[in-house]
């Protein structure tokens, strides 16, 4: 096994390796604290070498425990990530991996900065036109993981990029083949196209830093490049994407430039065409294209964009996206999970009482044996079909492995109670996602659930104790899935899980009001 830092298809297994088997190329994401001293090159060794000795497997996607025996991890990392892999297997045996290690210090949160144009009228009024944000940003920390899509949409993507890269550094005639780094990504609203849009560039940002020391995320706002003023809109594109140039001019930078619900600057073009918009309209979606047209031959460049209304955008716009990807409602599994993972957040965070809350794969399991050992919740033959496809879609094996890691704590089996109320759990949330699924709810609706149902079903000013205590009921947590893992401090009462999973049954109905 090699240490491989040269660029590498993210879904193919590498070619050229010494031993017979194929090796995969496993990306591994190591964050640097903010306060390490020690230089990547040596943090990278010090990774390499864990792992190499440290694992017979790895697990992905899966986050990397036991680097704080070693003293210089501990004193520079704080989390370690191996990234998922379209590999045939979850686990992979270390001699089958290629190691590409990816070392990165995301910047602060609050470090953008807004970008404002002149109206060109020389009367003062400046238009706040986009936000700029260094990446790899400690806001967009755990993004990428947190969206959940049927296929492999977040891979693909990946794959788009790296075909680039791959064929600019082999300097492909432009002439012949040609594309032009950019993406439109469309569907309902609340189904985490923006989201993908910033996650995807944190992870370019991460991914492609041998390449690219330094990546900036710059969000256009559509809407105010409509001036009030609105022959000036054309000028307004026209001095942004200047801005962009300049960006991109700097070679050791990455630029992703996300335009957000990109019909509002396209619209209007097929308006005016047909002579029911003004001319001015035709004139700002000129510039786009224009500017669109001269970013492409700049290799350092992406540009994401994403609409409610992909029928409403103008054909030459949607004809230049070399990815039209259409993003769909979450599917039923999908649901399950942003629904586990917002109650894994809240145990975590010490709201609800402490219970482990089962994966997709393994509820399913539960539900088999619960199937097999008692009559179903739903007997009804929609719930019994659904239920014997998705467990017959399963792979036995994996569930199996599944099953048994999940259920060991320490290499022990927990205790039956703990056992029994996590299968409880599981199957209630399956019973729910499957309800949400069906009525069509978006990742927002299902995200906003929980603050919802708690608000209307439990309430929290009558569980607020008396006096903060400092410590709360809980005493004081660590904060999982935090950006900076630090230690928080709980003050409110934690609510059973039972009677929470109660009220997300009865939140469900009023989702979205
Ligand atoms: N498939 C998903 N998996 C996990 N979370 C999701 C999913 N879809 C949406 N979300 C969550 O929903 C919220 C809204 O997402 P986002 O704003 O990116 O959606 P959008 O498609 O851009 O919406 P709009 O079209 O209305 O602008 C985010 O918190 C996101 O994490």
């Amino acid at each position: 096994m090699e240490n491989d830092y040269t660029m590498t298809s993210p879904t193919r297994p590498a070619a050229g390796s010494s031993s017979s088997q194929p090796t995969w190329p496993v990306h591994i994401e190591v964050r640097v604290s903010p306060n390490a001293t020690a230089r990547f090159d040596t943090i990278r060794h010090a990774v390499h070498t864990y792992i190499t000795s440290s694992f017979s497997h790895l697990y992905l996607p899966s986050t990397l425990q036991g680097w704080e025996d070693v003293p210089l991890l501990l004193t520079s990392v704080s989390r370690i990530i191996a990234s998922e892999s379209p590999c045939p297997s979850p686990s992979l045996p270390i001699e089958q991996v290629s190691l590409q290690i990816h070392i990165y210090q995301p910047s602060d949160a609050d470090a953008f900065e807004e970008l404002a144009s002149g109206n060109g009228r020389g009367e003062g009024e400046e238009v706040m036109a986009a936000t700029v944000c260094e990446l790899p940003s400690i806001g967009w920390e755990g993004l990428w993981e947190s969206l959940i899509y049927e296929d492999d949409v977040k891979t693909r993507l990946l794959d788009y990029i790296y075909a680039t890269v791959v064929f600019s550094d082999a300097d492909v005639d432009f002439n012949i083949v040609s594309w032009n780094r950019m993406v439109l990504l469309h569907g309902p609203p609340g189904t985490g196209k923006t989201s993908l849009c910033r996650a995807l560039a944190q992870k370019l940002s991460i991914r492609l830093s041998d390449r690219y020391p330094s990546a900036r995320l710059l969000e256009i706002n559509s809407h105010s490049l409509f001036s009030r003023w609105f022959s000036e809109s054309g000028k307004l594109v026209q001095k942004l994407f200047g801005t962009v140039m300049d960006m991109v001019d700097d070679e050791d930078t990455f630029v992703v430039v996300l335009i957000d619900e990109v019909e509002s600057l396209t619209a209007a073009r097929a308006g005016a065409m047909a002579g029911t918009e003004p001319s001015d309209a035709l004139r700002v979606v000129n510039a786009l294209l224009t500017q669109l047209d001269k970013l492409k031959h700049r290799k350092n460049v992406l540009v994401m964009s994403t609409s409610n209304l992909a029928k409403a955008i103008d054909s030459a716009f949607v004809d230049r996206a070399d990815i039209v990807q259409y993003i769909d409602l979450p599917p039923r599994e999908a649901v399950y999970e942003i629904m586990r993972t917002c109650l894994a957040e809240l145990i975590t965070k010490g709201v609800v009482g402490d219970v482990e809350v089962p994966s997709h794969t393994q509820a399913v399991l539960y539900e088999r044996t619960s199937t097999f050992s008692s009559a179903p919740e739903d007997n009804t033959p929609a719930a019994q079909s659904q239920s014997t496809t998705r467990t017959l879609s399963q792979n036995s094996e994996s569930l199996e492995t599944t099953f048994s890691q999940g259920l060991s704590v320490n290499g022990q089996p927990p205790a039956q109670d703990w056992r029994e109320r996590s299968k409880q759990v599981s199957l209630r949330l399956l019973s729910l996602a499957q309800k949400c699924w069906s009525q069509k709810m978006s990742g927002r609706s299902l995200r906003r659930l929980p603050v919802l149902a708690h608000a209307r079903y439990i309430g929290t000013l009558s569980m607020l104790p008396p006096k903060p205590s400092g410590g709360g009921v809980n005493g004081t947590k660590k904060g999982r899935g935090s950006h900076d893992s630090q230690p928080r401090t709980v003050n409110v009462q934690a609510t059973d899980v039972e009677v929470w999973l109660d009220a997300y049954g009865e939140g469900y109905r009023c989702a979205g009001c």
